[in-house]
């Protein structure tokens, strides 16, 4: 196979298709059926930086853990590849916006790294090699001896991320995973993942409500309609390369159209 076939097949194993995709919780209102989101059609190409930005309590916590397999859908067709998903797979990884619930507290950063490395009885030279190429991507060169209790909270989501690399999913579904760091450290993690994002390949789902976020990240921009019954509203393309500078009219432009857009969304949620 060239490799460029051998590239397309990657691509294509990676592609996540939603068909109809609902989720309703019919215990919540006896009687009626209430869906959380409704009717969702996307499909997320393999080694696309895609984001998913809405309004809070929409549903894009449910529509991540649906694709992750740790939420039952209730109805319509999710795949990965050919691969119908209702359970989670080695192949999907989540990075959640608190590391602290996700490290072990009594592992070390290089242990809680190789963790999962470990469990597949990997030898330890191999897992020792791979622990430290990601703890030095995400940064954390010189810390490896520490625990959790003695990292910041950036530190900790670095090691969440770097735990996560090493386990070497081909598609990275992250849940607001900066949400809870200073604006410096905030944008420090952004440029990081961009670079990761674009020497890896991976397919990145990032759930975000920041628009500026979402545009310093994305390939594409799903904008949410608020809920119950939230759909996909809008995808806006970026056509910007990396890094992106913020300042630049064309950013700024982009900006005001999906602030816009997300405006007249919470306006309808404030105002239904
Ligand atoms: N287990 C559950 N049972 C009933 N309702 C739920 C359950 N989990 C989530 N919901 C509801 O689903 C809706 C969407 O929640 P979700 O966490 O997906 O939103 P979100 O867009 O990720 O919000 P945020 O941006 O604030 O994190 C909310 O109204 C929430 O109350």
């Amino acid at each position: 196979m060239s490799a460029n076939a051998s590239a397309n097949a990657h691509t294509a194993s990676n592609t996540i298709t939603i068909e109809r995709l609902n989720k309703s919780y019919a215990d919540l209102k006896p009687g009626s059926i209430h869906y959380i989101i409704k009717d969702i059609d996307l499909v997320i190409k393999g080694g696309e930086f895609f984001v998913l930005l809405g309004p809070s309590g929409c549903g894009k916590s449910t529509l991540l853990n649906i694709i992750a397999g740790f939420v039952s859908k209730s109805g319509g067709n999710l795949r990965v590849g050919d691969e119908e998903i209702s359970k989670p797979g080695r192949e999907r990884a989540v990075v959640f916006q608190q590391a602290d619930s996700s490290l072990f507290p009594w592992l070390t950063v290089r242990q809680n790294v190789e963790f999962g490395l470990k469990m597949k009885k990997m030898p330890k030279e191999q897992r020792r090699a791979i622990s430290d190429k990601f703890i030095r991507l995400v940064g954390l060169f010189g810390h490896e001896n520490k625990f959790p209790r003695e990292l910041s909270g950036g530190m900790k989501q670095r090691v969440q991320l770097a735990r996560v690399l090493a386990n070497d999913p081909s598609i990275l579904l992250m849940d607001e995973p900066f949400g809870a760091l200073d604006a410096m450290t905030r944008r420090t993690m952004q440029k990081e993942l961009s670079h990761i994002w674009q020497e890896t390949n991976k397919t990145v789902i990032f759930v975000t409500h920041d628009i500026q976020e979402a545009l310093l990240l994305g390939g594409r921009i799903a904008v949410m309609s608020h809920g119950p019954n939230a759909h996909i509203s809008d995808i806006y393309d970026v056509p910007m390369g990396y890094p992106r500078d913020a300042s630049l009219p064309e950013f700024q432009a982009l900006h005001r159209t999906i602030q816009s857009h997300f405006d007249a969304e919470l306006e309808g949620t404030m105002y239904p």
